[in-house]
């Protein structure tokens, strides 16, 4: 390390060869233990401004393991696509209650190997493959009716302001347990899962004191160690009688009663056969529900938020989008999926709206399998090195994107700055909201069809109007996602009452 350490710091004794990018000296001992007890996603504020200093590329001299910044999209590009396979793995996750939650079996945080690629296959392949999804259309129907009662609700209020959050993240996740277990809880049921589901998530961005000697950790904080098995003895409790029951009904012994859905996420994995023939445990099934329920929840509901949000400050906006809705789906009870297809316009607002406020504003942390060079041969991105990419400052940056502050769908239009754009980041990346190359979110798809469908019903259903007097307030604020530090409030109008 000492005969290193000189060379990544002083740029001149590079002999053109690639080094380590940019960045401050060496970060000492205890800074690396913090940085791995709190969430690097915390740092956003510190790594603008070392992206001032020292340019696009920005290293964290982390003895051991070298921490590298990207936010210029042609390096993006080269890392996800170019470099794809060697940067496609993971760091291992720090131990404790990450470690627990994903029970190692989930496609998140596996490396990049045969688990990983048998279980993101079947994602792929057996749940979000198209013709997969078009057999929930009827749960998105139900969803949506969920979502639109509960709403008209709310909107007898008067004409208060109301939050509509907790209504947006709850059709969502009955329409995502609806998938994953292909049963209708009832309302009871679902709100005990959903609260496990977001107490597991605040552990990925709380301060996590097992991450460091969990051995020892978990004894000083044994209340807490204690609270979080507990959590997870819960959710198998209700989680493991649902797989049972998909199981038996495989099995042609169908024992729950009440209403099912004739496919669901647990009947592909109880097919899934990994290396070797071996069949995934109940225990490791729970586990990738878990995640199916937290990762397709709490983006698509935070992004949802934002586009309403956005659609209420933009009454023009707004209007142009109703129009739309209205001559596509006229005459109709409800804007129906095939009628989607006649929205430019509904594309260009959820677009724009997924480049301004990308709910994770980094993909997850990748992790250099082998020593990788980017950037025509200048940066070296060593072997176990880190690497993160902020989507969010890739999709502001003013010289793709003109005005790039500003809420413009119709730049997604033609002969605009994103009209055209490759959303998947394959041929070059201008926006980059689900990642791109081999860990893009295998879920954008599914989660743009949800936006759509939903967004497409609420604006023809109800006017949105902000709180009187008051301007939506954009401020963010970092939970798992980033979501308005000020959840939305408004006043919605049913427009069946006009
Ligand atoms: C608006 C909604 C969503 C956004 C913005 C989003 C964004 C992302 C991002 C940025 C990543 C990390 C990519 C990387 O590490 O390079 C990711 C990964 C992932 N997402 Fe999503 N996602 C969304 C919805 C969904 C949905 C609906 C599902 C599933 C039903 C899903 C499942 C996953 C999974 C399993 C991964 C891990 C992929 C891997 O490691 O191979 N996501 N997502």
């Amino acid at each position: 390390l000492k005969l290193l350490l000189p060379k990544l710091i002083n740029p001149s004794s590079r002999h053109n060869k690639p080094t380590l990018p940019p960045g401050p000296p060496a970060i000492p001992f205890v800074l690396k233990t913090t940085l791995q007890r709190t969430s690097l996603f915390q740092l956003e504020l510190v790594l603008r401004q070392l992206h001032s200093k020292y340019g696009p590329i920005v290293a964290l001299r982390i003895p051991f393991r070298p921490t590298v910044f990207i936010s210029d999209r042609d390096l993006a590009h080269e890392a996800l696509v170019h470099a794809g396979a060697a940067l496609a793995d993971r760091p291992p996750i720090v131990r404790g209650p990450r470690a627990i939650v994903s029970n190692h079996a989930d496609i998140t945080s596996s490396s990049y190997g045969p688990l990983w690629r048998s279980l993101r296959r079947n994602l792929a392949a057996e749940m979000l493959h198209p013709s997969r999804v078009r057999l929930f259309s009827r749960g998105r129907e139900w969803a949506l009716r969920i979502l639109l009662d509960k709403l008209r609700l709310q909107s007898e209020n008067g004409d208060r302001a109301v939050g509509v959050m907790e209504s947006f993240q709850f059709a969502m996740f009955s329409l995502l347990v609806l998938m994953c277990f292909g049963e209708k809880l009832d309302e009871k049921a679902l709100e005990e899962v959903q609260s496990l589901q977001y107490y597991f998530l605040r552990l990925f961005v709380e301060f996590n004191p097992f991450a460091v000697l969990p051995a020892i950790t978990k004894h000083v904080f044994r209340r807490r160690w204690d609270e979080i098995a507990a959590a997870l003895r819960r959710q198998e409790e209700i989680f493991i009688p649902l797989i049972r029951s998909r199981q038996q009904r495989k099995l042609g012994r169908r024992q729950r009663e009440g209403e099912s859905a004739g496919y669901s996420y647990v009947d592909s994995l109880l097919d899934v056969e990994l290396e070797g023939g071996r069949r995934l445990r109940e225990d490791e099934i729970a586990s990738l529900c878990h995640e199916f329920l937290s990762g397709g929840t709490d983006t698509t509901s935070t992004a949802l938020q934002w586009i309403m949000a956005e659609l209420v400050r933009n009454r023009e906006a707004q209007g142009r989008l109703r129009e739309e809705v209205e001559a596509a789906a006229a005459g109709k009870e409800r804007v129906e999926e095939e009628d989607l297809q006649r929205m430019p316009y509904l594309k260009a607002v959820i677009a724009e709206a997924l480049r301004r406020h990308p709910p994770g504003h980094f993909v997850l942390p990748h992790r250099a399998a082998k020593d990788v060079v980017l950037g025509g041969g200048r940066y070296l991105i060593p072997k176990g090195a880190e690497v993160h990419i902020n989507v969010a400052e890739l999709g502001w940056d003013g010289r793709t994107w003109e005005e790039s502050m500003s809420f413009r769908p119709e730049r997604f239009l033609e002969g605009g700055d994103g009209s055209g754009v490759d959303i998947t980041g394959s041929r070059e990346i201008k926006m980059m909201p689900f990642g791109a190359g081999r860990r893009m979110c295998p879920g954008f798809g599914l989660a743009l069809l949800h936006l759509e469908y939903f967004v497409a019903n609420l604006v023809r259903e109800f006017e949105w109007k902000a709180a009187e007097g008051e301007e939506v307030d954009l401020s963010e604020r970092l939970e798992f996602t980033t979501v308005m530090k000020y959840p939305l409030q408004a006043r919605i109008c049913s427009r069946r009452d006009r």
